[in-house]
Order: C-alpha cells, then structure tokens, then sequence
C-alpha cells in the first residue's frame, strides 16, 4: 500500500464524521475575493505559493514551533502570491484552524491544501475563508475528479490541480482544468525531481493555462530551471519552513519572467 493510499483510508474516515458534525455555512471567517489565475497569469515575476507545513510522510517533522497567522503575515509581507496552508492533521500536522488564522491576517489567496475527496471538504474550505482548493489526479477517478472541480468551480472557488505523470495531465486537459500544478515529488514513492515540469510542461498551452511547478525548490537555480519549462509559479514548502530569513528567501526565489 502506498502512502496516498493510507492518507485515503484516514480521509474517508475524515469526511465521514464531517458529514456528521459539520453543517456546511457554519464556520464563520473573514473572506477575501481573490483569482489567483489572474494575478499569477499577469505577474512580471515567478509567483511564489509559500505553504505552511509542519510536517510531512516524507520529510516526517520540518517545524512544528510557528504560529500559523505570524507566519502567513510575513510571507504576504515578503511577496508571497499567494499562501498554502495543508489542513490534513494525521500525515502533515495543520489544521483548519491555521487556515483560519491566516485568512484573518492576509489578503492574499489561501489554497486548502489537503486530499479532497468529498464536496462536504470543499464547503469548509469555502466557509473557511479558502480561494483555491487541490485536487489530485492521483487520488480518484476521472468521473469523480470532474465532479469536485464543476462543484469548486460553482462555488467560485479556483482549483489547483495537481499532477504528476502524462496521464495525469491527460486527465486536467480533459476537465479543462486552468491552473495545472505539476507535482516533482511523486506522492507514491517520494522521489523528487524537477525534470518531471520540464517533461510535462509541453502538454499545455502557457497562455491558457497557468503552471505551477510544485516540491523541491530550494535555490534560485531551480527555480530558473522550471521558469524555462513555462512554470509561472513555485510552491514552496519545505524550503520556506526551515528559512531563518524568510525575506531573503523570497528575494532569491522570486526570479523575474521573460528573459
Ligand atoms: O516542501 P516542498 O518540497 O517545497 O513541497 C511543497 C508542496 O509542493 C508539497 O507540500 C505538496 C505537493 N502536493 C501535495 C499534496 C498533498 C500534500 C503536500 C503536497
């Protein structure tokens, strides 16, 4: 069995006492109307994802000492276009909580960043205070997929859609998805490595579609690299939790666009 496999098991668990608990409508939080595909689509420079993680399957614990709305304040502050913030609490510690906690500090777009499987999750997220919210290919059907974005999409919501391989990327041409993130860490194996953007940045259309090259950015270097791909944005994880200056961090990986 592999680790999205397990993240899946606890997730239907998940989404099952959500139904239980959670009346759609209930959490109340400030909202910002954002489109992250506009201002990415328009910026003059790579725009940067910053995501709050604490902990990953992979990585197992990066930093679990910050306060989610100090951070959020600073990467908005240093540039991010937009923050991430992972919700899933057995694999990777976050919580809805912290997305809340940013959402009242920022104005910038908040991706949901978690394994969304049923519309109940994406009702949170929304009464959450999110703006965009992921989907992997990876994790169901094509059929179902199709489902969450038309749903996402009707609650004005933008859709991150993650993927890793050619078929997968089949599929987000397929839903006519806009913002395609192209995964570099393969969800099955952990293996990261950035040529698979550059393998599959082809498929699309850069004019079209916004890409976004996501895990394992770390220098300048990198992210020069995926640019050349056609990637118009990064997200960045790891690289932002263990930085002791985040504002030279994001002076280093924020490379201008064009030549
Ligand atoms: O920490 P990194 O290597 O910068 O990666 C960030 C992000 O891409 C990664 O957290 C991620 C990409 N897709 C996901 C799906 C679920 C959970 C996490 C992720």
């Amino acid at each position: 069995m592999t680790i999205l496999d397990k993240i899946l098991i606890e997730k239907e668990k998940e989404v099952a006492a959500l139904k239980a608990d959670y009346q759609p409508g209930t959490l109340q939080t400030k909202k910002v109307n954002a489109s992250l595909y506009k201002q990415f689509m328009e910026a003059d420079y790579i725009s940067i994802i910053a995501e709050m993680k604490r902990a990953s399957p992979s990585k197992g614990l990066i930093n679990d000492g910050i306060n989610p709305a100090q951070q959020g304040q600073i990467y908005q502050s240093c540039g991010a276009g937009a923050i991430s913030v992972l919700t899933d609490e057995p694999f990777f510690q976050g919580t809805m909580k912290d997305l809340q906690a940013v959402r009242e500090v920022v104005d910038v777009p908040i991706l949901n960043k978690d394994f969304m499987i049923d519309e109940i999750q994406i009702d949170r997220a929304k009464d959450a205070g999110a703006n965009v919210i992921l989907l992997i290919a990876a994790a169901l059907p094509l059929k179902r997929l199709d489902e969450l974005y038309q749903y996402a999409k009707k609650q004005g919501l933008d859709i991150l859609f993650e993927v890793h391989n050619e078929e997968e990327m089949k599929v987000a041409k397929t839903i006519g998805a806009e913002i395609i993130g192209i995964n570099n860490r393969d969800l099955k194996t952990f293996h990261v490595d950035l040529a698979t953007t550059e393998r599959l940045a082809d498929q699309v259309n850069p004019d079209e579609v916004l890409l976004i090259s996501e895990s394992g950015m770390k220098e300048k270097k990198d992210v020069e690299r995926v640019k050349r791909a056609g990637a118009k944005g990064i997200l960045v994880g790891e690289t932002m939790m263990r930085s002791a200056d985040l504002k030279e961090t994001f002076d280093i990986l924020r490379v201008p666009l064009g030549e």
